[in-house]
């Protein structure tokens, strides 16, 4: 008999002394192996459609650290490029694309069944993940939510506050609506593409929902993800979702069972005695380490890692950072922290 995998245990709401464990940006610029074969695709953008690449890069921390999970190499913007907005990535700044102010730059975008000549390379990588794995090794598929892919394709870039998508959502409504509805849309046929490749779990990435307050947040952030969950769990039956409402605050609370998410993701913002107390009653939670104690080290890391742990232990936990992994982060200290998770 097979055992099942650790993550995928979790997921099903098993509560483990030692819990699974993966990072959020495991595969990046922190690793020297990494930044060597991004050198070798060219850029980060060509390194996401070279299937091969791809998935030497999402293998990398596998090998080296033994995590529970792979999380696919591939970006939450390749949708805005599949969709034919422009994107590109200026080094050290971010991404930029071309932006959306209105009903013809909506209207200049392709539907959602035309993405997946563009993404065919996205599904590859995932077919070789499935198949050079350890066996133990869950693989992660992902995109971003609607409303976070929206304010980078309404602003251009990055910003603090998201204001632009803000500014659209309450000028044009009609836009900014039939925008979050393409976005749904596209991304439920894209992750269903994954899954069909060989991706055992999806996670969604709504990095700026904080910034959606009140009903805002329940139209534009919780009522996609019930949407693209439900019909994921339709067309998969059985496949876990991992909710990732980044900082939303007192909204987490009843999160995951109002989108029928597995599993719900905590920013560094959340006390985990906190989550223990509000959201594992619900769901599993992942998280939630602060990604500067991954540059910083030290006993701090190794308290704060067992602090997580020990609040967590009573339902399930998957161990992983509030936010990515940042560039100036010591690989040493992942093995570090891995020791005070794993022992
Ligand atoms: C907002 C967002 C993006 N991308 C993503 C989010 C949501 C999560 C979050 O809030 O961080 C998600 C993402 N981006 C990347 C992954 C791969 C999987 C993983 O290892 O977690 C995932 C899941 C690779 C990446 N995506 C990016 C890199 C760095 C690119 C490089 O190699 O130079 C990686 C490894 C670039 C990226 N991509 C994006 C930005 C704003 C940037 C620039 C910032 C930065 O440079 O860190 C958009």
């Amino acid at each position: 008999m097979t055992e099942k995998k650790k993550l995928l245990r979790s997921l099903a709401g098993e509560a483990m002394d030692v819990p699974p464990v993966w990072l959020m940006r495991q595969a990046g610029r922190y690793l020297p192996e990494y930044r060597e074969t991004r050198a070798q695709a060219g850029d980060f953008l060509s390194l996401c459609y070279n299937s091969e690449l791809a998935a030497e890069v999402t293998l990398q921390p596998i090998r080296r650290y033994g995590f529970d999970a792979a999380i696919l190499f591939a970006d939450i913007l390749l949708i805005p490029d599949a969709l034919g907005a422009d994107l590109w990535f200026v080094t050290g700044e971010g991404p930029r694309l071309s932006t959306i102010t209105g009903p013809d730059g909506l209207k200049a975008l392709k539907g959602k069944d035309d993405i997946h000549d563009h993404l065919a390379p996205v599904y590859e990588t995932v077919r070789i993940l499935s198949r050079e794995l350890p066996r133990e090794t869950t693989l992660i598929g992902f995109a971003g939510a609607p409303w976070t892919v929206a304010t980078y394709m309404i602003a251009g870039r990055g910003t603090p506050d998201q204001g632009p998508a803000h500014a659209l959502r309450e000028s044009d409504p009609d836009t900014f609506g039939a925008l979050i509805e393409l976005l749904t849309e596209a991304t439920i046929e894209y992750l269903d593409m994954q899954v069909k490749a060989g991706a055992e779990v999806v996670k969604i990435f709504d990095s700026w929902a904080g910034s959606l307050k009140g009903e805002a947040f329940d139209r534009f952030a919780l009522e996609p993800a019930k949407r693209i969950t439900a019909e994921m769990k339709r067309r998969n039956p059985g496949l876990p979702v991992i909710a990732f409402p980044r900082e939303a605050g007192d909204k987490y609370i009843g999160f995951a069972k109002a989108v029928d998410a597995d599993c719900v993701a905590i920013d560094t913002k959340v006390a985990p005695e906190w989550a223990a107390e509000h959201l594992q009653p619900d769901s599993c939670v992942q998280g939630n380490l602060d990604p500067k104690l991954m540059v910083e080290g030290g006993q701090r890391l190794i308290d704060e890692a067992r602090h997580i742990v020990d609040a967590l232990k009573g339902g399930p936990h998957i161990f992983n950072l509030g936010h990515g992994i940042t560039p100036d982060a010591d690989p040493e200290n992942v093995h570090v922290l891995l020791e005070a998770i794993r022992g």
